[in-house]
């Protein structure tokens, strides 16, 4: 059952996205920098779930610290924008960006164990996530740190708990708990399930995902299992070397994918809706990003390349049921050099 704050906040998706990306850059170094995120552009809306999936390297990653504003030395945003809320995050400072983390929006990572603190109970821990937002009596704590256990299925008795005490899974959960404290309208995750066992995996899923529902907050998910996506999300984002490639509603990019990447990354997963095929992988390998191709940075790898790819990078256009496509197939640029 959806509670009425949370229909309340639904509500308000009228008025516009909860997350704008806009053209963001972001690199590592300053001498042959590596741009790792390659002027995305991206919007969440209230409630919604995307998924952002792509090869090992082509900087899922950066971009969810990016918009977290989580990065540290040598990344650093060169350019872009990251509305959230109204607010310009790439603009806002570390204590303004404290203010709202963890109460606006909060970050699940890959590991709970480097995430926790191994030296504080998780009890300790939900208590110092609160008292660092709010002036909360020891009761209220007590209350609210229990609940937050409970929502996640742990049994509060491991408030008491460190985190080395507790199986991976539980740790996981420990963490979302601690993500869900403040009913943030954003929670970031990056493979917050891929330490875990399938069956753990599925079961932690289905929790998010039930979660979500009844609070509403939106989900943005790096992962690099396409089931998960296919079952969970609402959108996906298919990235490449730095660059959302392709973006849409997750049925249809499973369904009928634009971009020749898309195509190949799909073929490279046993199909979860359509029938059995033969699995093939993409040939080649993803670029060094400190010396990216020319033009578009899939065509030495290619099967639909034409003359036009080699020098000239496309724009992202929108084709069919997708958001966008950055591909020469559907910009026109081609017509007649292949
Ligand atoms: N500290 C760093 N210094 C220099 N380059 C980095 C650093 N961290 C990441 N990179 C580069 O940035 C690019 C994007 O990395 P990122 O970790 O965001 O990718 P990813 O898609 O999340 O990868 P994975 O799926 O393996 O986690 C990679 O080419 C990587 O080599």
């Amino acid at each position: 059952m959806i509670r009425p704050e949370t229909e309340a906040r639904l509500g308000e998706a009228a008025t516009g996205p909860l997350l704008a990306v806009e053209d963001l850059v972001v690199e590592y170094g300053l001498d042959q920098p590596v741009r790792a995120v390659d002027h995305v552009s991206l919007t969440v809306n209230r409630g919604e779930f995307i998924g952002i999936v792509g090869e090992s390297g082509c900087g899922k990653s950066t971009l969810l610290y990016a918009i977290a504003k989580l990065l540290s030395e040598p990344a650093r945003i060169v350019s872009g924008t990251v509305d959230f809320n109204g607010n310009n995050m790439v603009e806002l400072t570390e204590a303004e960006l404290r203010q709202i983390r963890w109460r606006d929006y909060s970050v699940v990572m890959q590991s709970a164990m480097n995430a926790l603190n191994p030296v504080l109970s998780i009890g300790d821990q939900l208590q110092d996530a609160m008292l660092a937002h709010e002036k909360v009596s020891a009761d209220a704590i007590r209350t609210r740190s229990e609940e937050a256990l409970r929502l996640v299925g742990i049994d509060p008795i491991h408030l008491k708990s460190y985190p080395h005490q507790l199986s991976g899974g539980m740790r996981q959960r420990a963490m979302i708990a601690m993500a869900l404290v403040f009913r943030p309208d954003l929670v970031i995750m990056d493979e917050p399930t891929s330490a875990l066992d399938v069956v753990a995996q599925r079961s932690l899923m289905m929790r998010i995902k039930q979660l979500q529902k009844e609070f509403g907050f939106a989900v943005l998910f790096v992962t690099h299992d396409m089931s998960l996506v296919s079952h969970f999300s609402d959108r996906l984002a298919i990235m490449y070397a730095g660059q959302i490639v392709e973006l849409g509603r997750t049925r249809d990019v499973f369904n009928a994918p634009q971009h020749p990447y898309s195509v190949g990354l799909l073929q490279a997963f046993p199909s979860v809706f359509g029938e059995r095929k033969e699995l093939t992988g993409i040939p080649g390998s993803p670029p060094d990003l400190r010396h990216p191709p020319s033009g578009c940075r899939f065509h030495p790898r290619c099967p639909q390349r034409m003359e036009v790819c080699d020098d000239v990078e496309p724009e992202a256009v929108t084709v069919g049921g997708s958001d966008l496509v950055r591909c020469h197939l559907f910009t026109g640029a081609g017509a007649g050099s292949r």
